[in-house]
This record gives structure tokens, C-alpha cells and sequence, in this order.
């Protein structure tokens, strides 16, 4: 039977989040500690468990089919690699930072400085669409430490939270890119693949929007209730059941996630009781 090869990161930042997006999609992927391969039970995928930079290189080689990485690291490496799905996790930046003292005005203040850098590519295509010319210095890890030790006058890195560039006295100073996990194709995939590239990604879609709404219910009496629905948005218009108490309604609806503590506060001022919120684990549009 043919398989989907799909790589994901082997450790770090994004393997937990990456086999708990394929469980949520009903994938069972047999575990062995070290293992670098493995079959799921219960979906036509092959999983290779991969260093996240390596990963652009084994999509182009069509080695892999699809893979789960960071988007930064095909703007640096896999700008010829087409993105299927953004996958709403391992949200971050790819930054310009320098020294907290030193005054800085606008990029040009980096032209002929010394700049400390995992990413090359994405900072020197940054760079030259900005008319500046910089000496990169390229390091693996702990470029945040570069300016301290005097090799280098700035840096470009990943920031999300911003503590380590707070904790090495670097101050951001511009945004190149932002970034999250995403799903990502080999331009080698065959049509065979694709069909279950197309099956993956139906989960994958119904699996995020359950995570990024709430099923919300609530009772509302006959005399508030126009009012209460008129707060709700709804997937098409709430469901609105009676109670066995004369003059009672049970509201039934979707709320996106970010919103629903706003509308919770409106809806109990309206005269909602019993509000309810639940997780949705799936949800198809
Ligand atoms: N602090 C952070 N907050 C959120 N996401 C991050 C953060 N740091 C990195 N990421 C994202 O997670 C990805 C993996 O980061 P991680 O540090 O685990 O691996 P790596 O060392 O870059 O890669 P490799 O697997 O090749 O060793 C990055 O490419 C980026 O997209
Ligand atoms: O803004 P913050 O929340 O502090 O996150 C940013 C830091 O996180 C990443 O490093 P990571 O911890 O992945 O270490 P690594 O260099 O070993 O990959 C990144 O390279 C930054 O150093
Ligand atoms: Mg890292």
C-alpha cells in the first residue's frame, strides 16, 4: 500500500506539538525510544523523525513528501517549497536585535556592522532590499551571547517571549519575519501521495478550527432571549431547545476562542444562566 512520508522534527521546540497535531487527526504512530522511523497503525504514513534545518533539503529531494517545520526555516533555506497548512503553533519572530545602549535609528545604522547569525540568507536578503551592506558572522546557537563577547555588533534570531535577548541586554529593533509551524510539500510528491496529502489536510483543518472555537450552552428565559441570540455568532444560527421548566430555552452555539470571554460577560448582563463552555476536538466547515 502506498504511504505518505512525512518528516517531523526528531527533538526540540516543535516534536511534541507536531505527533500531538497527527493524534488529534486520529493518526496512532508506534513509538520506540531513538526510533528515526516509524509507521502509523491506522493511516497510509511513514514518519521520519529529522533535524528541523535539515528538513527543506529532504522535501526538495522528494526523500520526505511532506514535513512539519518551522517557517522560518523555509524562508531561509526552502524558498522554492510550497506551504500547505499554517498550523497555528511555535509562533515567533525572526529579529534584528543590538546592544540595549547603543542608539539606533533605522536599519541603515547597520551599515558595515558585524552580524551574528543562524540565519544568513533571510538577513541578507533583509538587508539588501533595504540598501545595506553588513559583515555576517554565521554561529549555530547562542547568538545571543555574540555582542557581549565582542565578535559581533548584532545579532538575527528567533525571539518569541524576547527574555533571552532581555537577559544578554539586547534590545529588538526590527522585525524580519514572523513565523509558526507549518505543513510543507515536496514539489517532487506524486499524484498517488497527494490523495492522501488531500486526506491529512482535511483533518488537519477540522482539527484546528475545533481547537480555535468553544462550544458554548446556556439557558435563557422566553423574554431575553432575541436579545441573548443576537450576542452569538454562530457556525449558521444557534440551536434553541426548550427546558422542561415553562419559560426556559438551552441556547446551543460555536464561539471562536479569542472572542468568548467577551461575549460571556455580555450574554450573563443579557440574562444567560448556566453558561457552559466546552472544548471542541473537531469541527468541519
Ligand atoms: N523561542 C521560541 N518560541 C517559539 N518558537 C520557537 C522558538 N525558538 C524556535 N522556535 C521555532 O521552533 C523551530 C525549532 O526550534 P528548535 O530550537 O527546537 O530547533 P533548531 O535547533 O532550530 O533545529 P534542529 O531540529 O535543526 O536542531 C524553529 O525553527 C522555530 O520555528
Ligand atoms: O524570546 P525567547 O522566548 O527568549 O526565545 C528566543 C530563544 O529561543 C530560541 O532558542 P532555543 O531555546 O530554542 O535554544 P537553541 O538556541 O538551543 O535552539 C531562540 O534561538 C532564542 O534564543
Ligand atoms: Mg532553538
Amino acid at each position: 500500500m502506498t504511504k505518505i512520508r512525512i518528516a517531523v522534527q526528531k527533538s526540540g521546540r516543535l516534536n511534541e506539538d507536531s505527533l500531538k497535531i497527527l493524534k488529534d487527526c486520529g493518526i496512532s504512530i508506534d513509538n520506540g525510544k531513538d526510533q528515526l522511523k516509524a509507521t502509523a497503525r491506522n493511516f497510509p504514513m511513514e514518519v521520519l523523525y529529522l533535524r528541523n534545518g535539515d528538513i527543506p533539503q529532504y522535501l526538495r529531494d522528494g526523500v520526505v513528501d511532506i514535513a512539519i517545520l518551522g517557517e522560518n526555516v523555509l524562508v531561509e533555506k526552502g524558498a522554492d517549497i510550497t506551504i500547505a497548512e499554517k498550523l497555528n503553533f511555535s509562533k515567533c519572530r525572526v529579529c534584528l536585535a543590538v546592544p540595549k545602549g547603543v542608539t539606533y535609528n533605522s536599519v541603515q545604522d547597520l551599515e558595515g556592522k558585524r552580524i551574528a547569525t543562524s540565519y544568513p540568507n533571510t538577513v541578507n536578503d533583509y538587508l539588501k532590499s533595504k540598501g545595506v551592506n553588513a559583515d555576517l558572522h554565521i554561529i549555530n546557537g547562542s547568538v545571543e551571547i555574540a555582542p557581549n563577547i565582542g565578535l559581533a555588533d548584532g545579532i538575527c534570531d528567533i525571539v518569541s517571549s524576547g527574555s533571552t535577548l532581555f537577559k544578554n541586554n539586547l534590545k529588538e529593533v526590527e522585525v524580519i519575519l514572523k513565523s509558526e509551524a507549518v505543513l510543507a510539500v515536496s514539489p517532487k510528491i506524486s499524484e498517488e501521495r497527494k490523495q492522501i496529502l488531500r486526506k491529512l489536510r482535511f483533518r488537519i483543518k477540522s482539527v484546528l478550527q475545533g481547537r480555535q472555537n468553544k462550544y458554548v450552552l446556556l439557558n435563557a428565559p422566553n423574554d431575553k432571549l432575541d436579545e441573548i441570540i443576537a450576542l452569538l455568532p454562530g457556525m449558521r444560527s444557534p440551536t434553541v431547545l426548550p427546558l422542561a421548566e415553562e419559560g426556559w430555552n438551552s441556547v446551543h452555539t460555536v464561539i471562536k476562542k479569542d472572542t468568548f470571554w467577551e461575549v460571556i460577560d455580555e450574554l450573563k448582563q443579557a440574562g444567560a444562566e448556566g453558561i457552559l463552555v466546552c472544548p471542541i476536538e473537531k469541527m468541519v466547515l
